[in-house]
């Protein structure tokens, strides 16, 4: 159902990239639903919120907030959150960023979820992991629609989280 949606693109946004498009999975209702409620899945019980990181994975934890019910800590890139932030950089496949959460957004101890499109190198959700904990927040575990798998994100992230991918490549 999901994968069947999914379009990839060779050398995007750069050369040597293999770029993993999960906008035909986001334009089809029954596709972008199966996938909301399949990374949710395997954390049922366990998260109080979703983490979604900017800018396609807050697609995904919104709509699995509007499924299961749970509020979404919107993690964004630098520079976008009005108030109060910590912000923690991090490298992508293709370049560097930082992502950010307000202080205080969240009860002390909420279980995060965090919710992503891709993992690739695991910077994008390791900053997100570490902004969590510095918070004062607790990760309850990694949710992800495709893993790539050459690009050792899983490794470098290390033991400390359960990640769940549903598509590996
Ligand atoms: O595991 P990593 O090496 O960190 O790569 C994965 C990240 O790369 C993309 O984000 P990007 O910031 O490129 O795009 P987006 O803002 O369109 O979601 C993707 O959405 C993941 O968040
Ligand atoms: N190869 C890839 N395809 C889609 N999103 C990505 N984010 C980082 N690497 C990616």
């Amino acid at each position: 159902m999901v994968e069947s949606h999914l379009a990839v693109i060779p050398d995007f946004p750069e050369p040597g990239v293999l770029f993993r498009d999960l906008t035909p999975v986001f334009a089809d209702g029954p596709a972008f639903h199966a996938l909301a409620e399949a990374l949710t899945a395997p954390f049922a019980g366990r998260f109080d919120h979703l983490g979604g990181v900017e800018a396609r994975g807050f697609l995904l934890a919104g709509a699995a907030s509007a499924l299961c019910g749970a509020g979404v800590l919107t993690v964004r890139k630098q520079g976008k959150l009005p108030r109060a932030v910590l912000t923690e950089e991090y490298d992508l496949e293709y370049g560097t960023a930082a992502l950010e959460v307000h202080e205080g957004e969240l009860p002390p101890g909420s279980r995060v979820l965090i919710v992503d499109d891709v993992l690739a190198t695991g910077g994008t959700v390791g900053a997100a992991a570490r902004l969590v904990e510095r918070a004062g927040w607790v990760v309850a575990g990694i949710s992800v629609a495709i893993e790539l798998e050459d690009l050792g994100g899983r490794a470098a992230l290390g033991d400390r989280y359960e990640v769940f991918s549903l598509l590996q490549y």
